[in-house]
């Protein structure tokens, strides 16, 4: 009868039966009997272990109120075994592992895997030589199943085609579906097993599997189970592994059963079962539970009640055993420190104090500058071409980072800057009569008003001359018959700007211009336009106000022209010369364009590397690959040279759009504003780094990125000049990664400066040293920040 069809691949319960000779039971049986064997408690056994724990203290939270995890655990793992770790969901056998893998550390206490302590130098862990398959899948879901495999054996030194070959291998084993298939189609079984065969793939001399087979069907189950017994027989493999089967663990040679942070047990599963005279292992669970909870109880009865309930088989020849021996290693723990050795021989009061003092941390046996050496060769290999490929078979990933430089560069450049025209104003004229909204306001446009005879004067409708030039300026011209009605619109907003004309506007300017000696009150308040503005918005109110002048300017300069006189004798006496640098209509564009584009491309790249680093923490997949020996420093390098290249790209998009399409200012050299552009980017890219490294989730990561974007635009002088702000706020944008390189390439643009310039070259200076601190800081918050 078919048990397990998987892709067309069906087996028969008879198959299963038959990969589970009994010659497998014997060597279990026999392994059981060397491994129980007690041995002294010295540096040297405790190395020669597989792995080692001793009095292993964990907490996680505060030190007033800790949750302790890891309560003085003792665990030994010896060399060729199958360790099944058992216990609740949440007593710490995931923190316990990762202790293990020397990505976390203990509060206090010892660990040693295989021969080594974790993390040090030369121990080898992390490294190839441990297989890790954490609790979750931890797995690229836009790789096919052969380049997941593809990834990991790079990363632990194997060829390509080493990979294939254990590619076929393991998915024979693991009733994998094809290779080609990519791994986020697969069923959440099918990624487990696809995660278990990225453990197996490099036949590491240290399997940890924690759950490797939740929800799997049991047939294949016990093909993994099979597996395992199958690879640790020549004592080369160890394996731990952590399920919620309590019954499936009966296959491994030792199991753990763990409970309020220490073992309850470590022992053989048939010798627990025969001991605690239980059926299964989980009514040994259940009994061991029961007498921790006594536990809680003075010691002395706890040792009564272990001794009533439980049967310990007595020593024959106690005195035969030396004092030494007596402390095995392994050894089961019941309650407050009270151990039995695994033997049974006796019960001994607080294992802990008979273990020596911590040893040295191990030397690693090249010299200074090969723990130094940064990154290998493979590892670069792998991650640059995982990176790579995770990037551009993202496809909303992608749009994202060519759709939102592009788009925010055209918004930009079409929304900012721009003049606002067909502003609403309210002009009020009573030079044109009491009907003064129903008379054409006309004029004579090319007759001179003077008399070319006697040289008198005789200006009339001057408010029409000037209305005809604030018209080319601003077209939106609304009459109204007298002022009361237009200060009602434009207090109800329909006018931006109220222009009154007095009556007698035109002959009271002309005699005002005429005899400013003899001119009386009145005649120069008539010969006044009465201006009342909307100053709700700065820059439509700067705007109105040089319109208003500028038009009065312009009709004056006409009157010279249209009568032949010197054009400055009407003009105010100021001369505004061609700009030294700029443009002559001063144009924002030109001045926030440059902040514009280096926060683009800088909290672009914040947000791509923020994004991808914690996504691949969240899914584990970070973890994963420290675990299996890649270094921080390998997995930011490699970051920074593929996001590079989509930086290239995002900038010479940017650039693009901004100087080709709409024709932004740009007299420096085109070649030192791609590099200040792209080094720029590379400080968001570290900066992102940091936030990765400090947040945990991506919710945080963008309230810490959107926190900082906020006061860069506002402190970085991208849209108000820096001189404009409070004293302090000048010396925080100083220091900020935005300010100088916005300074230095607004001079490159519009001044046309060169690197040489003070102004510029600390643009640069200052950007590369903040690349400097984010990435110390993310170095350091890596190496560091472990549980
Ligand atoms: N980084 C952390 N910070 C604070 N508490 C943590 C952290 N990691 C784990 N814990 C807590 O430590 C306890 C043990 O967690 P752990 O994941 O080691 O348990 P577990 O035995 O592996 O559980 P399960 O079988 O459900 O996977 C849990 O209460 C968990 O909430």
């Amino acid at each position: 009868m078919p048990a397990y069809d998987n892709e067309g691949a069906t087996i028969s319960m008879e198959d299963v039966r038959e990969q589970k000779p009994s010659a497998i039971d014997d060597e279990l049986a026999m392994r059981r009997n060397r491994m129980l064997k007690p041995q002294k408690s010295t540096l040297s056994s405790r190395k020669k272990q597989a792995i080692c724990v001793r009095r292993a203290h964990k907490k996680y939270g505060p030190a007033k109120n800790p949750n302790v995890i890891l309560d003085g655990l003792n665990m030994t793992v010896a060399k060729g075994a199958i360790y099944g770790l058992l216990g609740a969901s949440g007593c710490g056998k995931t923190t316990l592992l990762s202790c293990i893998v020397g990505r976390r550390r203990l509060n206090s206490g010892e660990i040693w895997v295989l021969g080594g302590r974790p993390g040090s130098p030369g121990s080898g862990v992390p490294g190839p030589r441990i297989g890790y398959m954490p609790q979750e899948i931890a797995l690229f879901g836009e790789f096919s199943i052969r380049e997941t495999m593809i990834y990991f054996g790079w990363i632990s030194g194997m060829t390509t085609k080493e990979v294939e070959e254990r590619i076929d291998f393991l998915v024979d084993l693991l009733q994998l579906p094809n290779p080609s298939r990519q791994v986020k189609n697969l069923s959440g079984g099918q990624q487990r097993r696809v995660s278990l065969s990225a453990a197996l793939l490099h036949e590491p001399e240290l399997l940890i599997l924690d759950e490797p087979t939740v929800g799997l069907d049991p047939v294949l189950r016990q093909s993994i189970w099979d597996h395992l017994v199958e690879i640790t027989k020549g004592g080369r493999t160890t394996a731990i592994i952590t399920t919620h089967y309590i019954d499936e663990t009966k296959q491994a040679n030792m199991i753990g059963l763990m409970r309020g942070g220490r073992f309850l047990a470590e022992e053989s599963p048939t010798e627990l079962i025969r001991r605690y005279q239980a059926e299964s292992l989980e009514d040994v669970f259940l009994k061991l539970s029961v007498l921790q909870n006594m536990g809680k109880r003075r010691r002395s009865s706890i040792l009564a009640d272990v001794v009533e309930k439980v049967e310990i088989p007595a020593i024959p020849d106690p005195t035969a055993i030396d004092v030494e021996d007596e402390i095995g290693e392994i050894s089961g723990e019941f309650g407050d420190n009270v151990s039995m050795s695994s033997k049974g021989r006796s019960v001994i009061a607080d294992l802990t104090t008979a273990v020596e003092a911590l040893p040295p941390e191990d030397e690693a046996p090249g010299g200074y500058l090969d723990r130094m050496k940064p990154m290998s060769w493979h590892h670069m290999r792998a991650l640059i071409w995982k990176n790579f490929w995770s990037l551009f078979r993202n496809f909303g990933l992608l749009a994202f980072i060519i759709g939102l430089p592009l788009s925010q560069m055209v918004l930009f450049c079409l929304a900012i800057g721009h003049y606002p025209v067909g502003l609403p104003i309210a002009v009020v004229n009573y030079e044109l009569g009491p009907n003064n909204t129903n008379v054409p306001c006309d004029y004579e446009k090319n007759k001179c008003p003077q008399d070319p005879e006697t040289w008198e004067w005789n200006l009339t409708r001057f408010s029409c001359q000037y209305l005809d030039f604030l018209s080319k300026r601003q077209s939106n011209l609304i009459y109204y018959p007298n002022e009361v009605v237009a200060m009602s619109k434009a207090e109800r907003g329909a006018a931006r700007a109220v222009l009154v004309f007095p009556a007698n506007f035109s002959t009271s300017l002309q005699d005002r211009m005429k005899d400013p000696r003899h001119t009386d009150v009145y005649t120069v308040e008539s010969s006044e336009i009465t201006v009342h503005m909307d100053d709700t918005d700065k820059q439509v109110e700067w705007m109105l106000l040089r319109d208003i002048q500028l038009a009065f300017m312009e009709a004056t300069e006409q009157l010279t022209y249209v009568c032949n006189l010197p054009k400055r004798m009407l003009s105010i006496p100021v001369t505004f010369h061609n700009p030294i640098y700029g443009l002559e209509v001063p144009n924002f564009t030109d001045f926030a364009g440059p902040g514009v584009i280096l926060t683009i491309i800088f909290f672009l790249a914040v947000a791509l590397t923020s994004g991808s680093m914690l996504a691949e923490r969240n899914d584990g997949i970070l973890e994963r690959s420290l675990v299996s020996g890649i270094t921080g420093t390998e997995i930011l390098f490699s970051h920074v040279i593929v996001q590079m290249l989509v930086m290239i790209f995002q900038t010479a998009m940017v650039l693009i759009v901004g100087f080709v399409i709409f024709g932004l200012t740009l007299k420096g050299s085109l070649g030192w504003v791609i590099v200040l552009t792209l080094i720029n980017g590379l400080c968001g890219m570290t900066f992102g780094f940091v936030v990765s490294c400090i947040c945990d989730t991506e919710r945080t990561a963008t309230y810490l990125a959107l926190g900082s974007f906020l006061p860069m635009m506002l402190l970085c002088g991208i849209i108000w000049p820096v001189e404009g702000m409070h004293q302090i706020l000048q010396w925080i944008s100083f220091v900020l990664p935005l300010t100088k390189s916005t300074e230095s390439l607004r001079s490159m643009l519009q001044r046309g400066w060169t690197i040489d310039v003070p102004t510029v070259y600390t643009g640069f200076v200052s950007t590369t040293l903040w690349i400097v601190i984010y990435l110390t800081v993310s170095i350091l918050l890596i190496k560091f920040k472990k549980g």
